[in-house]
């Protein structure tokens, strides 16, 4: 058969093969034979700087992976997947469609992904939930009434041991990890997105998501920047591991605006955008603000309008590994009605900060002294004399006490065998010989 090759998540580049059976003793040797036509851009090892250029599997425009001779029709598009990474679907062109069969489907109806943008990489998703699973989540959340899992402001970090509330993410969220509907979504995400069956440490659980008017999420990327920590390696590219896609659902109808917007992409050709909003419309912002801003680009740039039961997919990571840096976008703001919507996120392989890896530590300063605490580089708080702090902390996160003139007195490292619980305490004490 006559097939062309692609690299993985690609459509230009092609290379025409023939493929012939003894080419096909498995998915493995299609894939290394193929490689040979056309090295792939694998993941690099950080201490050879090797790249890998042999594929370990093939998949079909349909993301299913090709295992024998039988499967490949002539003429398909066929692509070559580098070992470690996962399969991202090509975009082909404006407007193409694949369906994807999940068990999970509510409707019994396969899943339509349908190609909207290349760079980045957008989908529009039909028939992935129905409108009583929309109905569903957002009631469910509505009845939650626990302090930490209800919908509340969203936060961006700590100051001074409190929690900061977030200036550019002003809309409200909370997390379902545990109903039926958020379960059956996180697998059908995976069945989406064709990386093999859903693994509950590749997903973040379901957030969901609150806009009344005016509320936006000002542009960002899904994903972490490589620097985010220094104990874990957030860098695709060399073997590490990051938010790789976003599975977004719009739950309800918003009456103006609430798209989400790809800012750094132009609609496609011959899409419409609704009316960009006039003076008056604009006039529920304060003049300069960021959200009227983001307002216009709303109606200007790529974007995908909210429809209840409709959703988007879009990639944090490129088929090579990289992150990509075309998928910044943001939550516009919702200029009438309210929007309800949630994110699926899922990672390319284990992800950052799960429960098996949290140390409880209390900092002990026994100083007659003040001390500084320090999480990596980062200030977390004063410590007074002989008093201390308490931090939900990580296996291999590194902290530092210093006096108050900046001398370190302390760097210790977490290590998950000393206990899930700690105490670190300044100065060190002796221990006593006999408790060994
Ligand atoms: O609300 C949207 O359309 C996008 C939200 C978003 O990007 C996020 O929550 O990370
Ligand atoms: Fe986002």
């Amino acid at each position: 058969v006559h097939v062309t090759i692609y690299r993985n998540g690609e459509s230009t580049d092609g290379v025409q093969v023939e493929i012939k059976p003894e080419d096909v003793t498995s998915g493995l040797t299609l894939a290394q034979h193929l490689s040979t036509f056309l090295p792939v851009d694998g993941i690099i090892d950080g201490a050879t700087n090797v790249k890998e250029t042999v594929a370990d599997r093939v998949y079909n425009g349909n993301g299913i992976i090709v295992e024998n001779y039988d499967q490949i029709n002539e003429n398909e598009r066929l692509y070559l997947v580098a070992p470690d990474l996962l399969f991202v679907w090509p975009f082909v062109e404006f407007g193409h469609k694949v369906s994807v069969e999940s068990s999970q489907s509510p409707t019994q109806k396969p899943i339509v992904l349908e190609s909207f943008n290349e760079s980045p990489r957008v989908f529009l998703i039909h028939d992935l939930f129905t409108n009583e699973e929309a109905d569903g989540l957002v009631n469910r959340i509505l009845e939650i009434d626990n302090e930490h899992s209800k919908l509340q402001r969203s936060y961006v970090g700590h100051e001074n041991g409190l929690k900061k509330t977030s200036t550019v993410r002003t809309s409200e969220n909370a997390f379902d990890s545990e109903s039926e509907i958020a379960v059956s979504l996180n697998k059908r995400a995976f069945d989406l997105l064709g990386i093999g069956t859903y693994k509950d440490d590749m997903a973040d659980g379901l957030q969901l998501l609150r806009y009344q008017q005016k509320q936006a999420y000002i542009a960002h990327t899904d994903y972490f920047g490589v620097h985010t920590s220094p104990e874990w390696n957030w860098d695709p590219k060399y073997g590490g591991s990051n938010r790789f896609a976003t599975v977004f659902l719009y739950l309800s109808n918003v009456t103006r605006g609430g798209q989400t917007v790809f800012p750094l992409a132009n609609m496609p050709e011959g899409i419409s955008h609704a009316q960009v909003p006039d003076e008056s419309e604009l006039s529920i912002f304060e003049k300069g603000s960021w959200e009227e801003d983001m307002a216009i680009k709303c109606h200007t740039k790529l974007a995908s309008y909210p429809r209840k039961t409709h959703a988007v997919l879009f990639y944090s990571q490129k088929g090579n590994g990289a992150l990509d840096p075309m998928s910044e976008h943001g939550g516009c703001p919702v200029l009438d009605g309210t929007k309800w919507a949630a994110n699926l996120w899922v990672w390319n392989k284990r992800r950052y900060g799960l429960d098996g890896d949290k140390i409880s530590v209390t900092f002990q300063n026994n100083f007659d002294h003040p001390i500084q605490l320090f999480w990596s580089t980062t200030f977390m708080q004063e410590i007074d004399a002989n008093s201390h702090a308490f931090f939900e902390s990580y296996d291999n996160h590194e902290w530092t006490f210093k006096d108050l003139e900046g001398n370190e007195l302390l760097v210790h490292r977490l290590a998950k065998p000393d206990g899930t619980t700690q105490t670190i305490t300044v100065p060190q004490s002796e221990k006593p010989k006999d408790e060994l």
